[in-house]
């Protein structure tokens, strides 16, 4: 079938659209596919293209769960544990039509302008700051990611800080394993009835808070939207009443426009005298230098302006410092940083930056390199989710779920319905573009269709019956 390749986008090679047994829509989780609609017959196999034409490429160690899935459904797998250099990654990004990553790998435009055949991209974590989210709708890549899968884990990290914190348990250690046994009990808390200050009541944020209450401390949270408190935890209306009020302070919001650098040298001090601050969300939340930061004339060109924000954010954990060293703040947990390595390795130096020495040498503060979510729980759970979500896309055209697309799914096509046949259509959001669609499509039974819009990309799911259609099956 011949589509005008200016109102479709992609298809850059052939677009997958037949079910399969290990299916998205198998799983039940598709919305138009209530038991009423569910078909009897066995799932029609169709794939125009080879399996084995597909070029997979995943990234950051990514879960064996997914590795799996997707090699048994016959796809070529290039598997990496780390993620790679920009010459490198540009290079392998060019032919593949998926690729995984996690939170290192930054899917920039100018990264994407790379990929000839890229259809989706999975994100095997729940951040997607990492990837330029419109612009790989614009280029008709679709973005899954993993909305929960480790939020758990994230919160169970953070009570763990909160008390090792309280307990300077970080400083401890370290005497020990140099030698020093050194007891005392001067700065060193129950966190029983103290107060834990949550931004950010999404996923994790709420977790945080039935942890926080079952161990005795209470909970205030503050988000930019009313939400439910859970338990005898109380939204509070500013972020500066959260600050003034909580002995704890941690940050679980997405990095956006509005939360960069949301924790900068105002907040910091209107915090308590002697509290924590806990940010496992991302580095650039915390903006610590912006107060007297001028900003770079050249913010406009984007590669350049990426690289200078990471360097203003790297700059910026030392005022984090002065507030410790003042004594200000008692401590610490940084989970996350505005520059992180792309490997494992001795990489946490001044050749990633030069607060990388500065901070490794604070009282009180514990460093963790980004592994909030790193367990093997919620790996396994990722691997799994993100996995059958790609599945579902590649070989269906399902997006549900999807963090840039609108969502579009429709019920599997079953071996008795000979001459249907699925299309999926990522097209801007323009008048005229659906008429054109229909001409092409006129002379032919739809036999349903979906069709929806975000932004200035819209998609649009059809099971036309192909009985005088040549489709490439
Ligand atoms: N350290 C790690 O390994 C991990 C870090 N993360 C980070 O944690 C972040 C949060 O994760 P979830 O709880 O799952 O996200 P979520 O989307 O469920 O919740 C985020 C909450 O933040 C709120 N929010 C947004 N902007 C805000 C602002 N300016 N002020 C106050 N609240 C604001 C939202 O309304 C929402 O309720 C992720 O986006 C990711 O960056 C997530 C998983 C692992
Ligand atoms: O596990 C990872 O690599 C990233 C975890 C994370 O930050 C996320 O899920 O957003």
């Amino acid at each position: 079938m011949t589509i005008p390749r200016d109102i479709v986008s992609p298809p850059k090679t052939a677009v997958p659209s037949s079910p399969s047994p290990s299916s998205f829509f198998n799983a039940g989780t598709s919305p138009s596919y209530g038991t009423s609609y569910f078909p009897p017959a066995p799932e029609k196999q169709l794939k125009p293209f080879n399996t084995g034409d597909i070029k997979i490429l995943l990234l950051e160690d990514i879960n064996r769960t997914a590795r799996e899935l997707l090699q048994k459904e016959g796809y070529q797998v290039e598997f990496h544990t780390s993620s790679l250099q920009d010459i490198d990654l540009i290079e392998k990004i060019r032919d593949v039509h998926v690729i995984g990553i996690r939170s290192k790998t930054k899917l920039t435009a100018s990264v994407l302008d790379h990929a000839e055949n890229l259809l989706a991209i999975g994100c095997f974590c729940i951040g997607t700051d990492q990837v330029d989210l419109e612009y790989a709708a614009k280029r008709g890549v679709t973005v899954f990611n993993s909305p929960f899968s480790n939020s758990r884990s994230v919160a169970e990290l953070v009570i763990a800080e909160v008390i090792m914190l309280a307990r300077r348990i970080g400083d401890k250690s370290m005497e020990m394993h140099s030698g020093t046994w050194q007891k005392g009990s001067a700065r060193c808390r129950e966190i029983r009835g103290k107060v834990l200050g949550i931004i950010g009541y999404g996923h994790i944020g709420s977790q945080l808070s039935v942890l926080a209450e079952s161990v005795g401390m209470s909970v205030l949270f503050y988000d930019v939207v009313p939400l439910m408190a859970i338990g005898k935890a109380r939204q509070v209306k500013s972020l500066s009443e959260l600050l003034v009020s909580s002995d704890f302070v941690t940050l679980h919001v997405p990095e956006t426009h509005e939360t960069r650098d949301l924790i900068g040298r105002t907040e910091l001090m209107a915090m308590k005298e002697g509290s924590y601050l806990i940010n496992a969300s991302r580095g650039r939340v915390v903006d610590l230098q912006a107060l007297w930061y001028e900003p770079p004339l050249i913010i406009d060109q984007p590669v350049l302006s990426d690289v200078l924000i990471a360097n203003l954010c790297l700059e910026n954990i030392y005022m984090c410092s002065e507030a410790m060293r003042s004594g200000h703040l008692a401590g610490a947990a940084l989970d996350v940083f505005p520059r992180e390595p792309s490997a494992d390795g001795p990489y946490f130096n001044k050749d990633l930056a030069r607060w990388a020495t500065e901070i490794r040498n604070l009282p009180n503060i514990i460093l963790t390199p980004h592994i909030g979510g790193s367990t093997e729980e919620a790996q396994e759970a990722i691997g799994a989710e993100v996995g059958e979500a790609l599945l579902g896309y590649i070989n269906f055209g399902c997006t549900i779920g999807a963090a840039n697309m609108p969502e579009v799914a429709l019920r599997s096509i079953t071996v008795a319905e000979e001459s249907h046949l699925r299309v999926i259509f990522i097209h801007q959001n323009r008048p005229g573009v659906l008429r054109q669609v229909n001409d092409i499509l006129g002379d032919h039974n739809v036999d349903k269709q979906m069709s929806d819009s975000r932004g200035d990309v819209s998609i649009r799911a059809q099971e036309p019956l192909l009985a005088r259609l040549a489709c490439s099956r």
